[in-house]
């Protein structure tokens, strides 16, 4: 599924006032800065086909199985009706009461005991209501494996299905939706992150129905305390025993650190676009002129999560806008190492105005905390980051050891601007900072100057990295496209080998 449809659906949903922000008193009677109201799809017809050619899509793509659909009542009924009267697939309805008279039955429609049913629903928070329709599915002898939701609020109904034998497939997730409406100016800064506060701290509020307290308690635990519960139970059955509660550490993976609560916006922008395009591709763009870069931005974007410039840039309002066509962030590699008044104009005035441009830029931290101090002035009222140079690839580099160390403890002290680090190997335990990597190439070795590589799979897999950064192993391929390819899947693949052995 595109990334620009889903991003045209969240801005034309919030256009009809699908997304409200403000105060909102839930079913549970919690107050939430957010309201997904979804009913006021029927009133607009061009947006519900949409929607519902997104659900079918999503079918489509997830190659699902089944025999009919079933829409949660009531607003994902009428979806459901489209999906199936268009592709002329059966429907059920699930009736919320029975009748008290003729056939009393509280699944209308034809149907054989062993069919399985897709479950279509608008909006998730914990699952209770896809679990609740499954349920009266279950009865009536149908089985259910999938259901499909347009937005889960994610706070935490992947997991609670997946644990009942349920995989949940959502088109659109809220953090994606904060971002998207971020980027477009829709929301502040402070609006999405008041917003990303409260759906992690209000998960563990929401009751679950029919679920065990202990599953409830793992499955919405693990999100924010790094903690798993291992996927014991045999499906709708629920859980097989109680170790299911058994705690473990493990490694969280990019969307999970995505919404920890005290993360860097743009962090969580970040990881949430290596999770979303399955990249961990940071390319070094060291082209000398403004067209190949705007090229190689516009041919490259679809594989990659940043791209990184040197300020030699003349058409920076194309690049800007190829980040958004492309979902990544751009990082300006301007390794400021002033203190903090010169960078201070250096960043936001200067022949490339940096700051009006670049997501993030980088620094040395040679000058001491004033160099943070002095990019943090211009940067954080403009939603910026700052990557600090804590470990150089280049042979005989000076940062090492007690510097590096020191570097962690400067981001620590400013991890309101300091989103992560320049560096060769995992430096830090916190997971809400990004360590990014340069001097990675398909083969070990280097350059004559010093420049020293190493592969992707030892970055991501050994040395505990999150992201590479690669500029000529792609630059100088003769199809710079599929070499691009070949270090995203590269990369992608040793961080997905990272989660597996620590599961
Ligand atoms: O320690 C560092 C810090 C920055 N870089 C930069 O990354 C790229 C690497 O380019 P390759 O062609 O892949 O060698 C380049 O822009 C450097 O300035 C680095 O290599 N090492």
């Amino acid at each position: 599924m595109a990334n620009g449809s889903i991003d045209s659906l969240i801005l034309k949903l919030h256009d009809v006032d699908a997304v409200k922000f403000g105060e909102y008193k839930l079913k549970s009677g919690v107050l939430s800065p957010i309201y997904i109201d979804l009913r006021v799809l029927v009133s607009h017809p061009a947006l519900m086909n949409q929607v519902s050619n997104l659900i079918h899509q999503r079918a489509q793509e997830e190659e699902l199985q089944f025999d009919s659909l079933c829409g949660v009542p009531y607003t994902a009924l009428p979806l459901a009706t489209i999906i199936c009267s268009r592709h002329e697939l059966p429907m059920l309805i699930r009736r919320k009461e029975a009748k008290d008279y003729g056939t009393r039955r509280l699944v209308e429609g034809s149907f054989r005991k062993g069919d399985t049913c897709l479950i279509i629903e608008d909006t998730v928070t914990t699952g209770a209501s896809i679990l609740e329709t499954a349920e009266v599915l279950y009865k009536g002898g149908l089985k259910v494996t999938d259901a499909i939701v347009v937005m889960d609020r994610e706070q935490g109904a992947v997991k609670m299905l997946a644990s009942q034998g349920i995989k949940l497939h959502p088109i659109v997730s809220m953090f994606k939706l904060l971002n998207v409406l971020l980027a477009a100016e829709r929301i502040d800064a402070q609006t999405a992150q008041n917003v990303r506060k409260f759906l992690l701290e209000n998960t563990s509020r929401y009751k679950t129905a029919n679920i065990p307290k202990c599953v409830c308690v793992c499955v919405l635990s693990c999100h924010i305390y790094n903690y798993f519960s291992p996927k014991e139970g045999n499906g709708r059955d629920g859980p097989a025993s109680k170790k299911l509660c058994v705690e473990q550490k493990m490694e969280l993976s990019y969307a999970d650190r995505a919404k920890l609560p005290h993360i860097h916006p743009l962090a969580s922008r970040l990881l949430m676009i290596m999770e979303e395009k399955q990249s961990n591709l940071c390319v070094s763009a060291d082209v000398t002129s403004s067209e190949e870069l705007l090229q190689l931005a516009d041919s490259l974007g679809p594989s990659i999560c940043m791209l990184k410039t040197h300020a030699d840039i003349l058409k920076v309002g194309k690049l800007q806008a190829l980040a958004e066509k492309h979902n990544f962030l751009i990082f300006e590699d301007r390794k400021f190492a002033d203190i903090g008044n010169t960078v201070k104009h250096q960043y936001e005035d200067g022949l490339y105005k940096i700051s009006s441009w670049s997501h993030i830029v980088n620094a040395h931290a040679v000058p001491g905390p004033g160099v943070v101090k002095g990019l943090s002035a211009v940067g954080k009222p403009l939603g910026r980051g700052c990557l600090l140079i804590a470990q150089m690839s280049s042979s005989g580099s000076l940062a090492t050891g007690e510097y590096t160390k020191a570097v962690v403890q400067m981001a620590e002290e400013h991890s309101d601007f300091v989103l992560g680090f320049i560096c060769g190997s995992k430096i830090s335990t916190r997971p809400e900072f990004i360590h990014m990597t340069p001097g990675v190439q398909m083969q070990t070795g280097g350059d004559v100057l010093g420049q020293q590589y190493t592969t992707p799979e030892d970055v991501l897999l050994s040395k505990g990295s999150d992201a590479i950064i690669v500029g000529r192993g792609i630059l100088e391929a003769p199809d710079r496209f599929k070499a691009a390819e070949l270090y995203r899947k590269s990369g992608w693949e040793a961080y997905t080998k990272r989660l597996g052995q620590k599961k």
